[in-house]
Order: C-alpha cells, then sequence, then structure tokens
C-alpha cells in the first residue's frame, strides 16, 4: 500500500521543484510528497531528484492528501481548479495557491468548497531553502491552518504575513519576480567582468559572491541599503563613479517601473 500523502503538488513545474527541493533539504521525507504533472520527462526528473511519489492524475494525487499546492499557471488554474473541486469535497484538505494574480475569491469560486485556502506567493531560491515567501489567508482561516501552511513554507526560507489580499500583487512583483531581475544583474555584470579582460569563471565568482555578500550584509545588520552603500562609495573614489552611471542609465526608475509593470500584471491576471 502507498504510504500516506501529506503534501500534493498539482503541476510540477519551476516553482514546484524549487518548493520541493526546499522540503526535501529540511527534512520532509519523499513519501509525504505526491505531485501530479501530466509532463512524463518532469515526472521522471522529480522523482529522481527527490524520490517523490508522482502521477499523471490530479484527483489520484489528492486523495489522502492533507495539503494541497496549486502549482500550475494561473491561467489555467480555473479549468484545474473547477475539475479538482469534487475531489476536494468531503475530505477538506487545506489548499495553498502559489498562482500569480489569482484571488482566494475566485479561487474559492472555482473549487466549489469551503475548506481552508491560503494564497502564497514563494520564490525559486527556494529550492537551495533561500526562498522568502508572502501568505495571505481570509480572517476564517483557523490557526492551525495558518501554521500548517508556514511552516510548509518555512522549509523554503523566510515567512511573512501579508495583511491584505491586495497586497499580493506588489509582493508579486518584488520578491516572486525579484530573483529574475537580480539574475538580470548578475548576467550584466559577470558580461561586464569579461569584457573588461576577466575570464568568465572569474568573473562569475565575483559576481555571484558580491551580490550574496551584499544580500547577507544587509540582512545581518539590518541597516538601511542606503547606509550599506554610502560606507561603499569612497569620496572621488571608483564606485562614486560607477553609481553615477547608474543613476544616469535610469536603473532606479527601471526598477521602479518593472514593479508597477509586474504588479499590473499581477492585477490583470486575476481579473
Ligand atoms: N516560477 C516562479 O518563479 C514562480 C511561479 N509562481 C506561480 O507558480 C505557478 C507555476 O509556475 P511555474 O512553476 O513557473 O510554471 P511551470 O510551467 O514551470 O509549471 C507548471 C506545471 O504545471 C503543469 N501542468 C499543466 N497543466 C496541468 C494540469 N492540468 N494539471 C497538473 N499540472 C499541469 C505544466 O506541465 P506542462 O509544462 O507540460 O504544461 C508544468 O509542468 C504559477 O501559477 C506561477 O504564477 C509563483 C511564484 C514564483
Ligand atoms: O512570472 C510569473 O508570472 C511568476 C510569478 C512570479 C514569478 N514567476
Amino acid at each position: 500500500m502507498a504510504a500516506p500523502t501529506s503534501i500534493a503538488f498539482i503541476g510540477g513545474g519551476n516553482m514546484a521543484a524549487s518548493l520541493i527541493g526546499g522540503l526535501s533539504d529540511a527534512g520532509w521525507t519523499p513519501g509525504q510528497v505526491m505531485v501530479a504533472e501530466p509532463d512524463a520527462e518532469r515526472r521522471r526528473d522529480l522523482s529522481d531528484r527527490f524520490g517523490v511519489r508522482t502521477t499523471a492524475d490530479n484527483s489520484e494525487a489528492v486523495q489522502g492528501a492533507e495539503t494541497v499546492v496549486l502549482a500550475v499557471k494561473p491561467q489555467i488554474l480555473g479549468t484545474v481548479a473547477e475539475a479538482l473541486g469534487p475531489d476536494l469535497r468531503g475530505q477538506t484538505p487545506l489548499v495553498i495557491s502559489i498562482a500569480a494574480g489569482i484571488p482566494l475569491a475566485k479561487l474559492r469560486g472555482w473549487l466549489g468548497t469551503d475548506g481552508p485556502l491560503v494564497r502564497v506567493m514563494p520564490n525559486t531560491p527556494a529550492l537551495v531553502g533561500a526562498g522568502v515567501s508572502a501568505l495571505y489567508a481570509d480572517d476564517d482561516v483557523s490557526e492551525q491552518h495558518r501554521l500548517t501552511a508556514q511552516a510548509i513554507m518555512q522549509a523554503a526560507g523566510e515567512v511573512v504575513w501579508v495583511a491584505k489580499e491586495a497586497h499580493m500583487d506588489i509582493v508579486t512583483a518584488v520578491s516572486g519576480s525579484g530573483p529574475a531581475y537580480f539574475f538580470l544583474i548578475l548576467e550584466a555584470l559577470e558580461e561586464a567582468a569579461v569584457a573588461e579582460g576577466l575570464d568568465r569563471e572569474t568573473a562569475r565568482t565575483l559576481a555571484v559572491h558580491t551580490a550574496g555578500g551584499a544580500a547577507a550584509l544587509a540582512r545581518d545588520t539590518g541597516e538601511p541599503s542606503a547606509v550599506l552603500r554610502s560606507r561603499v562609495t569612497s569620496p572621488g573614489g571608483t564606485t562614486a563613479r560607477g553609481l553615477e552611471a547608474l543613476e544616469r542609465g535610469g536603473l532606479r526608475t527601471a526598477l521602479m517601473d518593472a514593479v508597477a509593470a509586474a504588479a499590473n500584471r499581477s492585477r490583470e491576471l486575476g481579473s
């Protein structure tokens, strides 16, 4: 007989794999995780990497699951949730949706259940336990279900709760999409170092450790970013010249535009 499933993932793509990696490193046993994923190659990859059980059948995945994580694209969540609803009625597991943009009320309508729902926005550094997730639940969700959702997401890194569901669109634009902004900066920094004459491996080591070091310093000291920046910037030195070039190039406004555009896209996906 199969081991009891504690968590069922519906959709075994990039974000689900990152969360499963985080859970696995945090000591969750693979037998507690079942993944429903239509693509056979992805199913094989997930069971090879993490030892989790997989199926192509969403209904099978949720049987007996205490928690169901909806990890399909927002554009197909309606179809998937409507089909899954009848399987969930009667067993009312905790349902966690990680879909960008989709409000809980909409999801509840699709599922047609009155069980506990939590909306979460994780990010891909979850794979190495360095993610950050924002969680939102309506007032009627019990403390116990909140703590369960929180414990799952803590396996993947930091957790914050937001008080208003509308804030999830902003969270999505900052921390959900945010790793991609930093990867773009890493790519560019690495390319620039190579263009100036460093070999690629050295360039990558310098770029990655500089990004990680800056983030660790901001996290561990709690000091404002502007103060930390000023400590790097010697008067008349190299950093001042570099920062001037970044301001001239519009990095600050480009990031503000990026967050506004991504938050708007999140709102569009939910409308
Ligand atoms: N990627 C990220 O950084 C983040 C993503 N998210 C959210 O996570 C969700 C998943 O995103 P992401 O992992 O990037 O997307 P992916 O496309 O990588 O993953 C979605 C997976 O769902 C599978 N799938 C398609 N149809 C079904 C179905 N009917 N039943 C079950 N599984 C199905 C897809 O298979 P196939 O490819 O064969 O269609 C795919 O493997 C989205 O809602 C996104 O908004 C949230 C935070 C961050
Ligand atoms: O790009 C997306 O829509 C998803 C949500 C946040 C990160 N990736």
